[in-house]
């Protein structure tokens, strides 16, 4: 499988490592507007294939989108990462420019790709993927929901004191500060209600730490994190590549779905080969649901925000 990645910083670059580190896919190509720095990167990561016992190829472009031509997979990661004191809604200003021409760009030469958006305000850039390319809404998934739910089982490991590994659960709802929705009533340790194991406050502190994750890592690092977003677009791009069938929450635009109508928003989702293969209801009690609700409107109003920017 060849995948494309455009933008070669920190999240494109630990997307393109972790993609390779699994050794799934025959070619990354990296592809950047700053000249030479996808190539930089590219060549980096290749010297790291002897060491890693990796075969996959990747390359790097300077806006030369023919190199990108017949992939499977394009991630979008192109455009500016948050400041510490920033939103995420913040940045769609510029960002919209970037992520409307990228996405035109990678289906001129990748006609059948699958898209992956994770730049930010990520919800509203995949309804924006959706809107300007209007490919059947299989093909276009918006990243955040895998991230937010693998931060959501580092709190509640740590708040358990147990290994990540025992812990399951999900965060559905907007990829925003306000906006997640840690489904704690149904997270689990080996089957088990994780409400056995901490009292509620414990549990709502847990919740309110998944929700800032984002933040909480931009104010001790002076920009958003890269690691566990790369891997959760990695591990996005690995069930489309051996379709797995796996299940994420991710940002799919909706069309009656838990009530919601032309919105992208995270719910969740199987992923295979085709992208989305089935948007996944689950039953939500009526907080639950209101919760998403209001989620949603605050996406939406960010979606309003389009018309002016891209
Ligand atoms: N959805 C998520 O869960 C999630 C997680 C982390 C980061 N993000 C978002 O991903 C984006 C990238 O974050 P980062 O930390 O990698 O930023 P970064 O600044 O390290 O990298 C962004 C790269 O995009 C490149 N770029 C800008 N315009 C371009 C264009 N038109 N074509 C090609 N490349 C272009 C820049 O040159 C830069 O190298 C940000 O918007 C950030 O908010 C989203
Ligand atoms: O927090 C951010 O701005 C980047 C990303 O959306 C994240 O959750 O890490």
């Amino acid at each position: 499988m060849k995948v494309t990645v455009v933008g070669a910083g920190a999240v494109g670059a630990s997307c393109a490592e972790y993609i390779a580190m699994k050794d799934f896919a025959s070619e990354v190509v990296l592809v950047d507007i700053k000249e030479n720095f996808a190539e930089g990167k590219a060549m980096d990561l290749m010297q790291t294939a002897s060491l890693n016992g990796f075969d996959t190829k990747i390359t790097g472009s300077t806006n030369d989108y023919s190199k990108t031509a017949g992939s499977e997979v394009a991630v979008i990661t192109s455009g500016i990462p948050r400041k510490p004191g920033m939103t995420r809604e913040e940045l769609i200003g510029i960002n919209a420019g970037i992520v409307k021409e990228v996405a035109g760009n990678i289906i001129k030469h990748s006609p059948n790709a699958i898209i992956i958006v994770v730049s930010n305000p990520m919800d509203t850039m995949t309804y924006l993927a959706h809107k300007s390319l209007g490919l059947p809404k299989h093909r276009i998934i918006g990243m955040g929901g895998a991230l937010d739910s693998a931060r959501f089982k580092y709190r509640l490991a740590e708040a358990l004191g147990c290994p990540q590994s025992d812990i399951d659960g999900m965060v559905i709802g907007g990829h925003s500060d306000t906006g997640m929705i840690p489904l704690t009533r149904l997270a689990t340790r080996n089957s088990v209600p994780v409400s056995k194991f901490i009292s509620e406050d414990r549990l709502n502190e847990v919740k309110e730490a998944t929700k800032v994750g984002g933040a909480t890592l931009t104010k001790m690092l002076g920009t958003s994190a890269w690691y566990a977003p790369g891997a959760a677009v990695a591990s996005m791009v690995h069930a489309i590549a051996t379709d797995s069938k796996k299940m994420f929450p991710c940002s799919c635009l909706l069309e009656g779905e838990y009530g919601l109508n032309d919105i992208a928003i995270g719910v969740p989702a199987i992923i295979g080969a085709n992208g989305i293969e089935e948007i996944v209801e689950i039953e939500l009690n009526d907080a639950e649901m209101d919760n998403l609700k209001e989620s949603a409107a605050a996406v939406s109003k960010t979606n309003g925000l389009l018309q002016a920017t891209a």
